[in-house]
Formats: C-alpha cells, structure tokens, sequence
C-alpha cells in the first residue's frame, strides 16, 4: 500500500575511493522507498592533493597535522562538488535531507580494531548547511566486523532478481562482490586488487594516471611465474569475511616479487592477470551457481580486463551495471546517500553476514546542518 502521501527524499553521496582519481558526488530521491538517481558530479583530485592523499597512506613524518590538513582540503572540494551537483540539479541545499560522506581511506586495519577515513564533517556541515552522515565503518568495526564491504546492503535493496543469481562486481583501486542468490543469504568481500596496481605501475613506466582500455597491458605478456608468485598471497585464499586496501596491495608488496628481467609491459598485462584471477576465483569458488555478473567501478571501462574476465568465466552473462539502470561509474556513490538515509531512519547500514560483525547497526555519525 501507498504511504498517504509522498515527497522527493533527497540525499547526496560522496565517494573518493582506493583510486585516488577524485570525487564521486551523486544527488538521489528515495522517494516511497524507491532508489532514483537523479544527477552526478565528478571532480578530480588536483596533482598536490592527490599525492599528499596517496602518501598519508604510508607513515610519515608530522601525520596527524598533515591528516587533519588533508582532511579540511578535501571537505572543502566535497562541498564545491555538491555545489555544482545541486546547481546542475537547480535543487536547493534546503530540500537535501542528508550528505553520506565516506571520507579518504588512508589505513583500513580491522585487525588493529581502527579504519581511518579522513573527511572534516563539521566543516562539510558548516560549508554547506547540510546534515552530514561520516564514518560509516568504524561502528561495524566496533562490533567485530571488517567494516568493508558496506555496499552489499544496497546492492542487496537495489539489484536482487527473485529468481536469478547475481553477482555484481565493483572493480574501483580495490575489488569487490556481492552474491545475490534469490534464496539464501547475500555474500560479500573483497577480491583483491582491482586498478591499483595497475595504476600505479602505470604511472611508474609511463608517467600516466591509469591504462586507458587496458592497452599497455594487451600489449604485454603475462608472465607465469610472476602471477603465480602474486597469487600466494594468503588474502586471496583467505575465506570471507575479508577485506583489504592500499594497506597491503601497493608498490611495495609488488617489488617483493620482481626480478629486473620482467619487461614493464609484461608485469602489467600480469597485473591484469592477477585483477581477473582475484575476482574469477571469488566467483567460482563462491557464487557457483551465479548466472549473471553486472560490473561497476572505473575498472568496467577497461576494454582488456573485461575481455579477459569474460574468457575466464564463460558461463556467465558478464554486463556492466548500466544494464541495470544504474551507470557503472555512480553505483559506489549512490550506495553512500543510501547509507545516510539508513542512518537518519535508524536503520542498519551493514550486513552481519557479509562484514562478520556480531550484529546489524546504525552505522556512521551524523552532524547537524
Ligand atoms: N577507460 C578506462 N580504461 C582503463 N581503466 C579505467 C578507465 N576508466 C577508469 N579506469 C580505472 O578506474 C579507476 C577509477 O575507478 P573508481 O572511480 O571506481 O575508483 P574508486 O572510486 O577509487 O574505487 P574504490 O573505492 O571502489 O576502490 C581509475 O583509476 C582507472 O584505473
Ligand atoms: C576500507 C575501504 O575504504 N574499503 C573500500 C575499498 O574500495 C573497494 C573495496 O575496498 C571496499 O571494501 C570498500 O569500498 C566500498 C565502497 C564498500 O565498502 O563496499
């Protein structure tokens, strides 16, 4: 039955992910409960930002300054990027319910108990005058979980077929599915890698922020011994619930495996191999009876890695989300405004089932406009 009456529920989604390109900004309607997305906004990183972002993933000298510094640059390229969404969208900051903001994964250690997404919400809050919903892993954490994936939820509300099995694959700096079985419990965990090595050996050897299509790697061999070697990394054979970050898949963990002799192009085309490996043997040895793969994330545009994924899973129907009828690049965003309207209705934002958190919770904190 039909609420009495209905109005636009709008939430804004901020996504800066592993990639380190930029800012995903989404403006949504939850309106009678149904997911809409209305308008979408990217803003890349400028090079400084970028590069302080991708070095206060490591220890550094003076990292809690620089953090918080970071922390209110990128609040404020938040808040210009909602300022030319809402102004593409002709909506007043008024008549938006809630931002989710997911901040900058710079450490994710469930292990240690602490992830650390960096974002200013007070300030986001105070640039805008909208109700901002932040940290949204932390209390998953909290309760025993890995406080990653979050996205299953939504995947689960938004994609679920009452009779086919599904599998939608995120392949963003790191990689990530959720099953979809029609009966049964919905799985979640991260791959592996998705673009970040690939990314960064890019930027290495050709001074590029990514592999447009994939070509450089096309042009490259795999080579078998080094896949094999990258392979016995125990997270990949890890069972879920499981997840990972630029914390353990970076530069320094490939070095570990490469010999002088690789030419650059082959442990690239073997980078490829390793992306496709992590998310191929997740479905198989997971999903086994999924007959369809909807892919999302920057990593759905890379002619050479879904061409290669097709190959190693001939039996499935292999589609980017937009087959769905949601863009392939808005999903992860869309999943962040959805989460803050859990939070503002109470509502659990993570699955117990998919983060291994002792129960369902309110995720996130929420700042008044
Ligand atoms: N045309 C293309 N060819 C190859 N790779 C591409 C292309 N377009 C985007 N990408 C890849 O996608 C990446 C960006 O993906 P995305 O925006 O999903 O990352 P993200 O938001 O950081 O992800 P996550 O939070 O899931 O780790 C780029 O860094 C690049 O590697
Ligand atoms: C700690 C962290 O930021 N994790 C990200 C990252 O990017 C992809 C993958 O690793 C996923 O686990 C997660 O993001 C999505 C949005 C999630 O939580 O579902």
């Amino acid at each position: 039955m039909n609420p009495p009456f209905s109005a636009p529920e709008h939430y804004v989604g901020l996504m800066s992910g592993t990639s380190l390109d930029g800012i995903d900004a989404v403006l949504a309607d939850f309106e009678n409960n149904t997911c809409k997305l209305l308008h979408s906004q990217f803003i890349p990183f400028d090079e400084a930002l970028r590069v302080e972002l991708l070095a206060l993933n490591s220890p550094g000298p003076n990292e809690l300054e620089r953090a918080a510094l970071a922390a209110n640059e990128l609040s404020r390229r938040y808040a210009a990027a909602i300022q030319a969404l809402l102004g593409k969208a002709e909506i007043q900051a008024t008549k938006v319910k809630a931002i989710g903001c997911h901040g900058q994964t710079v450490r994710h250690r469930p292990d240690l108990g602490f992830t650390i997404q960096l974002a200013n919400p007070a300030l986001l809050a105070e640039l805008t005058n909208i109700v901002v919903v932040a940290d949204f892993r932390s209390r998953d954490i909290a309760a025993g979980g890995q406080g990653a994936p979050l996205v299953p939820a939504f995947h689960a509300a938004l994609f679920s077929h009452p009779e086919h099995h599904r599998v939608i694959v995120n392949i963003g700096g790191i990689s990530n599915l959720t099953s979809l079985p029609p009966r049964g419990s919905v799985l979640g965990f991260d791959c592996g890698p998705g673009n970040l090595l690939l990314d960064a050996w890019t930027a290495l050897h050709l001074g590029q922020p990514y592999d447009k299509d994939g070509a450089w790697a096309a042009s490259g061999h795999p080579i078998p011994e080094l896949l094999r070697q990258l392979l016995t990394e125990p997270f990949f054979a890890a069972p879920p619930p499981k997840s990972t970050g630029r914390d353990l898949f970076n530069l320094h963990w490939l070095e570990h495996f490469l010999s002088p002799d690789f030419a650059p192009a082959d442990v690239q085309a073997t980078l490829l191999e390793l992306t496709v490996k992590g998310i191929a043997s997740a479905i198989l040895d997971h999903c086994g009876e999924a007959s369809e793969v909807y892919l999302c994330g920057g990593g759905a545009h890379n002619g050479a890695l879904v061409r290669r994924l097709k190959q190693a899973l001939p039996n499935v129907n292999i589609a980017p989300t937009d087959d769905l009828g949601v863009n392939a690049d808005w999903v992860e965003a869309f999943a962040f405004a959805w989460l803050a309207r859990q939070t503002l209705n109470g509502n659990a934002g993570n699955l117990p089932e998919v983060t291994g958190a002792k129960g369902a919770r309110v995720l996130g904190a929420i700042y008044p406009a």
